[in-house]
């Protein structure tokens, strides 16, 4: 026990919940990180963890890495996780959702589910059935649907901000990008690069899936093995998390990262010194993949399209503002991004008080 408050003091924590009813087998935890900005806002994951205790650090994970995207994206939420502890292939049901949904209304609305790994809408909608506190719903109940979308946006005014810092103009035309990674969200950003000209390399490990976007949208496939080597202006992670890493970053050719996935950073410290030495200007992931959050901002303060693009057009500016900053104090983006973060959690907690 004296470690989990220990863990709780180094990441400042505010509040770790557990849930457990035998009776409906759900044994869940619910992290909340820091409400400064409002309400804790988090994904619901679902994965069969061998000990609690890694569920815990999950939790503890995932709810920080939220109230940074908060903050940095000027959202008024704060950063919050839950945990099911279970395999949501075969023990995920009607009666264990709900009861999930009945934790999160205990909580009284400091903590507000969103889906994440291991959990769909269907199951949001159980959650639902028991609590108001969510959000990501379908369209069919008000809710902003299929976020992948949002998340692509965001991405897109991403590496138009990275490319105005780097080349003083933002235009897409022309500019060589791979995306490495065309599922949900890497698809849609290559529509939207193709619609301003951008030249696209798309990569897949799922070969029918490149061709077929490939075709789709007149883009060039390549071997997912090459991504890294190719001669590009912005390599676009948008696959899964560790593709940026020391080995990587020493064939890179690419002028710029800017993509969806989550974490793409593995040894953090290090890697930024390499992308540093390289000459590599990083736009942070947690940054301009956070469409998909202000879009359930958006449908928590019913917020119509015009007022959610606007918020994720913000992300350019945001952007901009991060590698600026990483510049002028020699400084890596993600530390330049955090400080931003920090900066205005502090700021507003001093009038919350
Ligand atoms: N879905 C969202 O709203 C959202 C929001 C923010 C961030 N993200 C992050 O963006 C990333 C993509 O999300 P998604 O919803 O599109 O997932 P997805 O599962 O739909 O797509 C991922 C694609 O990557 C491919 N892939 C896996 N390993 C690969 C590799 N080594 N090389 C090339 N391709 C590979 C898969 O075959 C798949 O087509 C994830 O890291 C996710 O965490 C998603």
């Amino acid at each position: 026990m004296n470690s989990i408050f220990q863990l709780m003091g180094e990441s400042s924590h505010q509040n770790l919940y557990f849930c457990n009813d035998q009776e409906v087998g759900l044994q869940a935890i619910i992290a909340i990180h820091d409400t400064t900005l409002g309400p804790a806002i988090g994904g619901v994951r679902m994965l069969p963890y061998s000990d609690p205790s890694e569920a815990v650090e999950d939790a503890l994970r995932l709810s920080k890495a939220i109230t940074y995207k908060s903050a940095i994206t000027g959202l008024n939420l704060g950063g919050g996780s839950a945990i099911i502890i279970g395999d949501h292939r075969t023990a995920k049901n009607e009666a264990l959702l709900r009861r999930l949904g009945q934790f999160v209304e205990s909580l009284n609305g400091t903590f507000i589910a969103s889906i994440d790994v291991g959990t769909t809408q269907k199951d949001l909608e159980y959650i639902y059935t028991e609590t108001n506190y969510v959000a990501g719903l379908p369209n069919n109940l008000n809710g902003v649907g299929d976020t992948t979308g949002f998340a692509a946006k965001g991405v897109y005014y991403g590496i138009k901000a990275s490319l105005k810092e780097l080349y003083g103009s933002d235009s897409l035309a022309g500019r060589k990008i791979v995306v490495q990674g065309v599922g949900s969200v890497g698809e849609k950003l290559v529509g939207l690069l193709r619609t301003e000209n951008a030249r696209v390399y798309v990569a897949d490990t799922t070969e029918e899936r490149m061709l077929k976007i490939a075709a789709k949208y007149r883009a060039e496939p390549v071997r997912y093995q090459q991504v890294h080597e190719l001669d590009v202006d912005v390599y676009a992670p948008c696959a899964l998390g560790g593709t940026v890493n020391p080995e990587s970053v020493g064939i890179m050719q690419c002028k710029i990262i800017a993509g969806a996935a989550n974490n793409q950073l593995r040894d953090e410290e290090e890697t930024s010194k390499l992308i540093n030495e390289k000459g590599i200007l990083y736009a942070p992931d947690y940054l301009i993949n956070a469409g998909a959050l202000i879009s359930c901002y958006s449908e928590i303060q019913g917020y119509g399209n015009e007022r959610t693009d606007a918020l994720i057009e913000n992300i350019y500016s945001a952007t901009r503002s991060v590698l600026q900053k990483s510049k002028e104090e020699q400084i890596s983006s993600m530390e330049a991004a955090n400080k931003i973060a920090e900066k205005r959690i502090f700021d507003i907690r001093k009038i919350k008080r």
